[in-house]
């Protein structure tokens, strides 16, 4: 679609996005970059401001929130977190298309801003599969797995509000779902390039 840069891959926690992301890097490591967030939290060590992310004080983002310069923002813990619309917009001037994994908060608030991306839905073939998904994946405690499964149903609910999604993509076999994903990344990429 015309002027669309950014790439914004949404679906519950297991549903295969790191997957799918890594593939696109792998294949197109010279056309994809990500953007670099705000905080307001202090930098931990061997951390560099603008590259890990932009280190900023509480005040200053709060204003800039305000005056529309971000995309989407949460509070985790009392600290800020944020992406900024010209952190995107950096990545489109380097030639690249941005990438963006966020929540289904968070692409409602980039869609409210206005961001000019496709936006992905990515859908567990069922809640049992990602059940096993996460299962097997063996990074999280119980105690997670029940929270992002509670969480996994309220967002697959959002997955066809109006005006929310372009896309959804069926994980069920990881290549048939990378080769969808590759059909709506390539023609952002042209995007990039000829603008
Ligand atoms: N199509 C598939 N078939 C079977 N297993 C898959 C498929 N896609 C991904 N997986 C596996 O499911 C697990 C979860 O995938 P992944 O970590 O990419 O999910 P995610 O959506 O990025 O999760 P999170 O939001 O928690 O980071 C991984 O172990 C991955 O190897």
């Amino acid at each position: 679609m015309a002027g669309r840069r950014a790439l914004v891959v949404c679906g519950p926690s297991g549903v295969g996005k790191g997957t799918l992301i890594d593939k696109l890097k792998s294949e197109f490591s010279s056309l994809i970059s990500f953007s670099v967030s705000h905080t307001t939290r202090q930098p931990r060590p061997g951390e560099v401001n603008g590259v890990h992310y932009h280190f900023v004080e509480h005040e200053q983002m709060e204003e800039e929130i305000a005056q529309g310069k971000f995309l989407e923002h949460a509070n985790v813990h009392g600290n800020l977190y944020g992406t900024s619309k010209s952190a995107v917009e950096d990545v489109a001037k380097a030639g690249k298309v941005c990438i963006l994994d966020i929540d289904v908060q968070g692409c409602r608030s980039c869609r409210k801003a206005g961001l000019l991306a496709s936006f992905v839905f990515v859908v567990p073939p069922s809640v049992e599969e990602l059940e096993r998904r996460l299962r097997g994946r063996g990074t999280e405690t119980e105690d997670k797995i029940l929270k992002r499964l509670a969480n996994a149903k309220s967002e697959l609910e959002a997955k066809d509000e109006p005006g929310l999604f372009d896309h959804q993509i069926v994980n069920d076999d990881i290549e048939k779902a990378y080769t969808e994903l590759k059909g709506i990344f390539l023609p952002l990429a042209e995007n990039v390039k000829s603008s």
